[in-house]
């Protein structure tokens, strides 16, 4: 049902964040200015209202005629739209998950295309409901089959062969404006691989989750997919597939397809935020570096996940009762040691040395397709050197170079398995059995890869085999675990959407033009702080994703106030550098807030 506003004042904090932020202050719409009239409006999604257009406005914009006489509010609009969802949940009862994810992803998908404004009313709403169509998992499976499901544009598309054109072509983007971009090469798909062109849908998923958790406005939002081929050859042999079908450019000719595409995104929109997204390991930490120091950038598979990780933890740490300077005692083994896994150790090993003072190491074991890391390890990554264990620590447990995961959990007794290696049940039945070990009475398992078909197990099978006193989070969402006589295993989803949203926001009230580390701490201790003792204890480490517009409101604020006390904040809009350094913590969150986005039908006004 329509949810009505609530008087935020009447509410403490502690509930008050569990509410849609700005529906309990739905503020008196401001007039659009608008440089079309008729039919064009009703075809641009952005201004459309449908049946929702007062009469007045059909006067003054040429609708009269084109619309059928009645007048339907937007909440009438959006207790029809929820009850045709509604109703499809229930004629797709009994078919097979995938069957109904898609018809869900494509109802969605088309009041998306009609009609912005309650498209982004129904998902922030519904947000719990939704996430899981239009993020991880389903939009894994809308990339696996973009090339069949795709019916209109959406974003901008580059390809390599564009290049030489892009300085040009980014003009064609209608709007004037634009804050947030999200940009893919299609690489390393969730846990998918490459899919090429296809990828599109996690851009859009992305900036979608930035319109319903950061309030960005969605006509300042810019999805990109960078096509430069595919080496997936069943994409390839597909001669439906809307991508280009050459395999992927490589070396020089791949870094100055993207040099040439950053230089044109930053001239026409040099404060825009761009967020690098599902790249692969080869080029992810490579562009990172590239770009980081030039433009207001950020890996989100690499810096998101890691504070995300972070925060989890830490965490951890105080669910075991411990003090957070303890973290540094934690043994942690991470399976996968790709852009997340050492995203995750890098921001880790940051945290240890802030927290100790000291060059003191913290206890990872970092494992990838070849078993344990050590520094015996034979043409290692440099982005995976600095992990490596040394080999006398590693035989003084018993273990060896390339030992497999279930030697290294049963002799390590880990206090966390954390899994980001994109291999489904790869923590399977002896790995958990064998965390019944572990020398924590209370241990953590995170198995974060996505979609949930790639997740290192299931919530359920964690509690089955590891045991009912763990902490449990996952990369995509699972129900919680009944594990009988009234108790719940609680499912934390431990997934970067916590953060990006703020880092990105913050960012950009900030106007900082770059994206510094201290923004990035500030980030995940923001959300690591986030939970009460009494949530910790009960084994929630994250908030609800019904309240994440309220911590990405933090984050984002927490990531303001970094930037000033680096200096490297510049202002926003009409908020200059001296306003932000002298705002107070709680008037930074206020100034975050009030900047969010909120869809509701403003009025029409149309300009030559
Ligand atoms: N939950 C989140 O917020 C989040 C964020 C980022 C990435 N992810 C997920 O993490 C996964 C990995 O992402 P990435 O960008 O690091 O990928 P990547 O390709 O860069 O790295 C994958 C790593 O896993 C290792 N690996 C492969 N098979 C393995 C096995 N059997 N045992 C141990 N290690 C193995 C590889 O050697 C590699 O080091 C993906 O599924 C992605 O969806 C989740
Ligand atoms: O997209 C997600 O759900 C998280 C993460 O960015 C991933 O690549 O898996
Ligand atoms: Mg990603």
């Amino acid at each position: 049902m329509w949810r009505r506003s609530v008087s935020r004042s009447a509410l403490t904090l502690r509930q008050s964040r569990r509410l849609s932020i700005c529906a309990s202050t739905t503020p008196i719409p401001a007039p659009s200015i608008i440089h079309k009239r008729g039919a064009d409006i009703l075809h641009d999604p952005w201004f459309n209202k449908d049946t929702g257009f007062p009469m007045t406005e059909r006067d003054r914009l040429g609708l009269r005629g084109l619309l059928p006489p009645r007048v339907i509010s937007f909440e009438q609009q959006y207790d029809r739209f929820m009850e045709s969802y509604h109703s499809l949940e229930h004629n797709t009862k009994g078919q097979p998950l995938t069957v109904v994810s898609l018809a869900k992803w494509r109802i969605l998908n088309r009041l998306h295309d009609r009609n912005e404004t309650l498209y982004y009313r129904v998902l922030i709403d519904n947000i719990k409901d939704f996430a899981p169509i239009i993020y991880t998992p389903t939009v894994g499976l809308v990339c696996q089959n973009y090339s069949g499901l795709f019916r209109r544009p959406r974003g901008m598309y580059f390809s390599a062969k564009d290049k030489g054109e892009m300085m040009s072509m980014i003009y064609n983007w209608p709007a004037k404006q634009v804050d947030m971009i999200v940009l893919t090469d299609g690489s390393r798909i969730l846990g998918l691989g490459d899919l090429g062109v296809q990828g599109m849908a996690i851009p859009i998923g992305k900036l979608d989750m930035y319109v319903a958790a950061a309030g960005i406005n969605p006509q300042r939002i810019l999805p990109i997919m960078l096509d430069v081929g595919t080496n997936n050859q069943q994409l390839l042999d597909n001669p439906l597939y809307i991508g280009l079908r050459q395999p992927r450019l490589e070396g020089e000719e791949y870094i100055a397809v993207v040099d040439e595409l950053m230089e044109a995104l930053h001239a026409r929109w040099p404060k825009a935020i761009v967020q690098f997204e599902d790249f692969q390991f080869k080029w992810a930490f490579e562009t990172l570096e590239r770009y980081r120091k030039k433009i207001c950038m950020f890996n989100d598979d690499i810096q998101g996940t890691a504070g995300v990780a972070l925060a989890g933890l830490l965490g951890t740490v105080r669910a075991q009762g411990r003090p957070l300077s303890d973290f540094a005692n934690q043994k942690i083994v991470v399976v996968g040691a790709g852009s997340a896994g050492l995203g995750v150790l890098n921001m880790a090993y940051q945290a240890v040395a802030r927290m100790t003072g000291t060059n003191a190491k913290p206890q990872f074991f970092l494992l990838d397709k070849d078993g344990l890391i050590t520094t015996e390890r034979v043409g290692i990554d440099s982005a995976a050197a600095p992990f490596s264990k040394p080999i006398e620590e590693v035989k003084s447990l018993g273990l060896h170079e390339g030992s497999d995961l279930l030697e290294v959990v049963t002799k390590v007794k880990p206090h966390v398995l954390l899994g980001l290696s994109g291999v489904g049940g790869v923590f399977n039945e002896h790995v958990l059995k064998a965390m019944r070990n572990s020398d924590s009475p209370k241990p953590a398992i995170f198995a974060m890869s996505n979609p949930t078909l790639n997740a290192e197990c299931t919530a359920a099978d964690a509690f089955k085999h590891a045991g009912e006193n763990i902490v449990f989070g996952s990369g995509s969402p699972f129900e919680h675990v009944d594990l009988g006589n009234g108790k719940v295993g609680h499912v934390n989803q431990a997934n970067n959407m916590y953060l990006f949203p703020g880092i990105g926001l913050g960012s950009l009230l900030s106007g900082a033009h770059i994206i510094s580390d201290g923004m990035l701490q500030a980030a995940s201790e923001c959300l690591a702080s986030y939970m009460t003792e009494e949530e910790i204890q009960m084994g929630r480490l994250y908030p609800s994703i019904d309240s994440i517009r309220h911590i990405t409101a933090e984050v984002g604020a927490a990531v303001v106030r970094a930037a000033v006390a680096e200096e490297l904040a510049e202002g926003h809009g009409e908020v200059g550098p001296k306003e932000l350094e002298h705002m107070s913590k709680e008037e930074t969150v206020e100034y975050v807030t009030s900047n969010m986005w909120f869809p509701i039908y403003s009025p029409l006004v149309h300009e030559k």
